[in-house]
């Protein structure tokens, strides 16, 4: 167990990498177990989520093999020797979920303990289970989730919503279904066409890639690929939120612009901006934070949805970065029920905020925000509190920093070369 020990109130500066998008990663990890040839990733972030799902790739007969370069590795699934998912690896991570399309299109059978994850919120596993039965697979819940199936036939599916998740799975089982299947209402951030593409270079048939409409022929046999994953638009989102708020400057290269459109005009009611040239991002430094308020002077909102909205992963840091523009803005998460709760931290620090109800948020600032004792309950609440940590006054304590090291690769010794005052210490 670790903790941060951040001094705050300094600038940071500096060119850093942008790591490969964990929520790509973590699907196209699970993709692997498609076929029987070597899958090589490349570009794959060292975080916690990856290495739970190499873990159970492990126990499930896959062999995981670290390539010469940093990020690559090398799987083969030749034989799959077990369709029980591991108890203790499912429940540390929500993205287990992702093991349930691809056996049940590979082996016909998967047990899957419950999966874990973040503290933001219920998290409905219901649109998996329905894609998945509409394909022919049988569905038992009791205590764990036992899938089974003979045969997958493409069928036309609908998603009750634009679940991430649940569109890769149905993608993971339908690629090697009987016929045609058409995933309507699908889910279509990069991540999941990150999968999609990956797939098409295994020898799958799927079009409307990057639309909410994909069609997907069904192939008989997958074969092995060498893919690489793509920048990860949360981790360059937060490293943005970090240079503006502490006033510093800062290079991100590799850094996937054309992810972030949405997000730029998100960070720019915030008066937030960067030039980008080619895959690098450049932040200037010293920006003068102050909200733009909507025509006529109104207050303006900012609020998430499914891509190509503003991501909900960077909501968190979206209102750290509010507490230090001049004026109010109404921050309003749509998607999760509890990932705002983490403000009454900020306000503890001095953040001026006015929880309106578990979905919003008004915020005024700026605010002097000071040092403090906190605790990180989900991924992207643990970097926003990392990020008004190094932008307040003395020195904060942020424990259970497993909860953001799931997320972003080495983060302390970045930030270090970044030049912020960040130490991971052992708790106790
Ligand atoms: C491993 C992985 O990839 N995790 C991501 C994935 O989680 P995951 O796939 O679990 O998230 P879902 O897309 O299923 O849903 C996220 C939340 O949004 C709500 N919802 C979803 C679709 C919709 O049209 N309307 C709606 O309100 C859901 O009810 C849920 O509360 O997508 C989420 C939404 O981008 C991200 O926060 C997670 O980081
Ligand atoms: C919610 C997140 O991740 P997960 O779906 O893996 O819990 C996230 O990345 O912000």
């Amino acid at each position: 167990m670790y903790k941060y020990v951040v001094e705050g109130g300094f600038p940071i500066k500096g060119t850093v990498k942008a790591s490969g998008n964990k929520n790509a990663a973590l699907p196209c990890i699970a993709a692997a177990l498609l076929t029987d040839e070597q899958v090589t990733l490349r570009n794959i972030p060292d975080i916690e989520d990856v290495d739970v799902m190499f873990q159970v790739l492990t126990r499930l007969g896959a062999a995981v093999i670290p390539g010469d370069s940093h990020g690559e590795y090398h799987i083969t699934a030749h034989d799959i020797k077990t369709s029980e998912i591991p108890v203790d690896l499912s429940r540390r991570i929500r993205a287990s979920i992702l093991f349930a399309g691809p056996m049940v299109a590979r082996t016909g059978k998967i047990i899957l303990p419950p999966p874990g994850g973040d503290v933001i919120g219920r998290r409905r596993l219901d649109t998996h289970f329905l894609a998945l039965e509409a394909l022919g697979a049988r569905v038992e819940v009791d205590g764990v989730f036992k899938l089974t199936s003979n045969r997958l036939v493409g069928v036309d599916l609908f998603l009750d919503e634009a679940s991430v998740t649940a569109t890769e799975n149905a993608i993971m089982a339908a690629v090697l279904a009987d016929g045609t299947t058409v995933i309507e209402n699908a889910a279509s951030e990069p991540h999941v066409q990150d999968l999609c593409n990956m797939l098409n270079a295994m020898g799958a048939g799927i079009s409307g890639i990057g639309s909410n409409i994909l069609t997907i022929r069904g192939v008989k046999k997958l074969g092995g690929t060498d893919f690489a994953i793509s920048a990860d638009f949360m981790e360059v989102g937060s490293f943005i939120g970090l240079a503006a708020v502490t006033r510093g400057e800062l290079t991100i290269t590799d850094a996937a612009p054309q992810h972030l459109k949405m997000v730029k005009l998100g960070m720019a009611k915030l008066g937030v901006h960067w030039e980008t040239e080619g895959s690098t991002i450049h932040v200037p430094k010293g920006q003068s934070l102050r909200v733009v308020p909507d025509l006529g002077g109104m207050i303006p909102k900012i609020d998430d949805a499914p891509w190509p909205g503003f991501p909900p992963d960077l909501m968190s840091i979206i209102i750290t970065l509010a507490t230090q523009a001049e004026g109010t803005v109404l921050i309003h998460e749509k998607m999760f029920e509890s990932r705002m709760f983490f403000v009454d931290k900020l306000i503890g620090m001095g953040a001026r905020i006015v929880l309106c109800d578990p979905h919003r948020a008004v915020i005024s600032g700026p605010a002097r925000l000071s040092g403090s004792e906190l605790v990180s309950p989900d991924v992207r609440a643990g970097m926003a509190m990392v990020i008004a940590a190094l932008a307040a006054e003395g020195q904060s304590i942020i424990q259970n920093v497993y909860q953001i090291e799931r997320g972003y690769e080495n983060l302390a010794s970045r930030l270090q070369s970044l030049g912020a005052n960040i130490q991971r210490l052992p708790t106790g």
